[in-house]
């Protein structure tokens, strides 16, 4: 036993010291590079107990993920240390910037500089392979390419589909006026409309009849999201996590349910069927096969899609809502905007971009709720980034090879001496107001993230979103909030949802 003990604290001394070697190195580097190259100045660091791990500080986000506030806590950190500072957590230094100047480099001038990858590639490759979301350098774009056509066709396309499955999801919820969680029925409606998308075939989930095999797929893909989860989080501890036997059985569950949408969509590629001019649907992995034929390479191209897709436009949907019954007036606003629209008029792509009110409603949700609050990054090589240096955060700073730098979105989305002392406040009229738009407002608003490497699917969203609010309104006079809980508590799994939930009653128009 005895023994036992000695070799536990010698292997904890033996990396203990490996690490504070590690972290005296990097520090030599940061400090000893900024000083000479391009007026590069010292980055503020959070000050820590345990300088090598930072276990404090990981302890202290933790504690903020319980509470449903991780998002704020880097915003405190943020107004205590700068708007761009580095933090240890778990042994790894992690560089957090809100400056809309790096978050620009990062996407454009140094976007070769930057990677997604070994931080995302190495640790999700067993469930997630290579594809868009886990490749850098030419694969990226390989994958890139195989998505962008569809994408952009799609998005004017599909509308006519897409009312199909609205007005299951408007049918299903609740007349009397009793109150029901609006999230989980808006996650089955994007589930719904994604998966006939990117593989041809609709889960189904807003039938009335259950449908066992996607809940089974649900339920496995949750799981495999999970331990991806543990494993980002758990930094240079996270090895023996790769021997966890349900995280395995999870993902290879999600493998085979993909494996067989692309059995047939080869099969399909294999025997093409005569098209009628006007009826072609747009379906990502029909679309995929025309390039490639590999079936591993188009189960993990597709699953690099769907990873993303899953629920982060039903959050957005459910969000607005959230805020909308919470702000009365700015409901009325919108109804008063939907009841101009004739009642013949076609809701295309052209009409909806128009509707400046609704359009503001999508665009301030997304301001203060971005589905993915913080973007991580890996340094591939010695870089440097314009801002965060020195007691005022506006020299430049130099990132070392192999530092993981943060993009807070979040923080800057909510940063007062951008948006003003009311930047917390659901005030659509923002992006109303002349002078303010979406467009102007680049690298301090990027919900989707901008340059090369932005989200594929925002056209498609932001009209879906459009769509789906437009159809509300219309269906529906009075919108009520049912939650005692006011405040937006978060829950963060690789997107950010209401804790709570969205506790909403409604009554239709007579
Ligand atoms: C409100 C809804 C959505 C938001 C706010 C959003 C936001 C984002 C953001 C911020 C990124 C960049 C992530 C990164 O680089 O690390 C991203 C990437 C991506 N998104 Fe979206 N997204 C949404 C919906 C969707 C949907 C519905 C799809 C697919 C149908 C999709 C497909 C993708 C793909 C494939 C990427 C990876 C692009 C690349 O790395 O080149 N997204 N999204």
């Amino acid at each position: 036993m005895s023994s036992l003990l000695t070799l536990l604290g010698t292997t904890f001394v033996a990396i203990y010291a490996f690490y504070l070697l590690t972290v005296t190195w990097t520090k030599k580097r940061l400090s000893a590079e900024a000083a000479q190259r391009h007026g590069c100045k010292p980055i503020p660091t959070v000050s820590s107990w345990d300088p090598v791990f930072g276990f404090d500080t990981f302890i202290n986000i933790r504690k903020a993920d319980f509470a449903g506030c991780r998002s704020e806590a880097y915003r405190t950190l943020h107004k205590t240390y700068g708007p761009t500072f580095l933090m240890k957590s778990l042994g790894v230094f992690e560089l957090q910037t809100s400056q809309p100047e790096n978050i620009q480099a990062i996407c454009t001038s140094n976007f070769n500089e930057f990677g997604v990858g070994p931080m995302r590639g190495t640790i999700g490759a067993p469930f997630l392979g290579r594809g868009i979301f886990t490749e850098d350098g030419e694969f990226w774009k390989h994958s890139r390419a195989l998505v962008r056509p569809t994408f952009s066709r799609a998005e004017i396309a599909d509308l006519g589909n897409f009312d199909r499955h609205v007005a299951r999801f408007l049918a299903l919820i609740p007349k009397d006026g009793s109150t029901f969680d609006l999230l989980p029925l808006s996650k089955k409606l994007f589930l719904d409309t994604s998966t006939e998308f990117l593989f041809g075939e609709s889960t189904e989930c807003l039938d009335p009849d259950p449908h066992f095999e996607t809940d089974e797929f649900m339920q496995a893909f949750d799981r495999s999201l999970l331990g991806l989860a543990l494993l980002l989080i758990t930094g240079p501890f996270r090895w023996p996590l790769y021997l966890d036997p349900y995280w395995k059985k999870a993902y290879t569950k999600v493998h085979a349910f993909v494996d067989k949408h692309v059995e047939r969509a080869l099969e399909k590629k294999s025997r093409p069927e005569k098209e009628i001019p006007g009826s072609k649907r747009y379906v990502l992995l029909e679309e995929m096969t025309k390039t490639t034929q590999d079936p591993y390479d188009l189960r993990m191209q597709i699953l690099n899609v769907f990873f993303p897709a899953r629920d982060t436009a039903a959050i957005a949907f459910a969000d607005a809502i959230f805020e909308l019954a919470r702000h009365p007036l700015e409901w009325t606003k919108l109804r008063t905007e939907v009841s101009k629209i004739e009642p013949d008029q076609a809701l295309t792509f052209q009409f909806l971009h128009s509707l400046k009110f609704t359009k503001a409603i999508i665009e301030e949700t997304l301001r203060l709720h971005p589905a993915a609050s913080r973007i991580g990054r890996t340094s591939l090589r010695d870089s440097i980034l314009p801002k965060g240096g020195g007691p005022d955060g506006q020299s430049p700073i130099f990132v070392p090879k192999g530092i993981v730098v943060e993009m807070d979105l979040y923080t800057v989305q909510r940063d007062t001496s951008i948006w003003g002392e009311d930047a917390d406040e659901f005030k659509p009229d923002r992006w109303t107001k002349s002078g303010r738009t979406l467009w102007e407002a680049k690298w301090q608003y990027e919900p989707f993230l901008g340059g090369i490497r932005m989200c594929p699917a925002q056209n498609q969203v932001l009209t879906q979103l459009a769509f789906l609010l437009v159809r509300f309104a219309q269906e529906f006079k009075t919108l009520e909030n049912r939650d005692e809980i006011l405040e937006y508590f978060e829950v963060i799994t690789m997107t950010v949802e209401s804790k709570n939930g969205v506790k909403i009653a409604v009554k239709p128009v007579e």
